[in-house]
């Protein structure tokens, strides 16, 4: 044993997002998705007919402390959208400790897990309520609401694994993108993707 030993925390989970016991709030607006959009004039138009200030996705978690060994769990609401073509996404990351995991569950809605890694591969991966994604280390994720209602997903990972946003934006963005057909969705080849840079350990 290497310290002090957490206390256990009861956690209430609503279908629709809420988490009561939470240690942390945070909400991302419209405004705050510059860049992430490859159609940037319809993420111009809605900026400013909806406002900067409208919201995307919020997210409620619960941590008993960063350290080694512990877990961070929280759940994600996203609005649905499109953008052009595009469904509405978080705006992604590559944990800053790179082999750290992380389980995504679906309480509601409908959505897709877009997984890349830096060396190529490519996965998106539809959840719908009572399904999860158990997403291993070294996969960068980005969480797309396909459908027409909120898409709210229970998340668990290592407390110290951080977030690398930097990894998309230095690549034009993921590789894939999640757009709109005619039944439903289908990934599409981002054509401003430069490829990933190599993670520095
Ligand atoms: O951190 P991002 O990429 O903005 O997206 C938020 C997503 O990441 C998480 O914070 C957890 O990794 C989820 O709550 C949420 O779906």
């Amino acid at each position: 044993m290497s310290g002090p030993i957490d206390q256990p925390t009861l956690l209430n989970i609503v279908k629709t997002g809420s988490l009561e016991g939470h240690t942390r709030v945070y909400r991302k607006n419209l405004g705050d998705m510059t860049g992430v959009y490859q159609d940037q004039p319809a993420y111009a138009e809605q900026r400013s007919s909806k406002g900067d200030d409208a919201l995307v996705y919020s997210v409620e978690e619960q941590r008993y402390g960063n350290h080694d060994g512990a877990l961070i769990v929280g759940t994600s609401t996203m609005l649905p959208g499109q953008y052009g073509n595009e469904f509405a996404v978080t705006r992604g990351h590559l944990h800053g400790i790179s082999n750290r995991a992380e389980l995504y569950y679906c309480l509601s809605g409908k959505g897709v897990m877009l997984l890349e890694t830096i060396d190529g591969r490519s996965e998106a991966i539809e959840i719908t309520p009572g399904q999860a994604v158990n997403v291993p280390g070294e996969w960068i994720h980005r969480s797309v609401n396909v459908g027409d209602e909120p898409f709210v997903t229970l998340f668990c990972y290592a407390a110290d694994a951080g977030q690398d946003y930097t990894i998309i934006a230095d690549a034009g963005g993921m590789k894939n993108l999640v757009v709109a057909t005619a039944d439903g969705w289908a990934t599409a080849p981002n054509p401003a993707h430069t490829g990933y840079r190599a993670v520095s350990e």
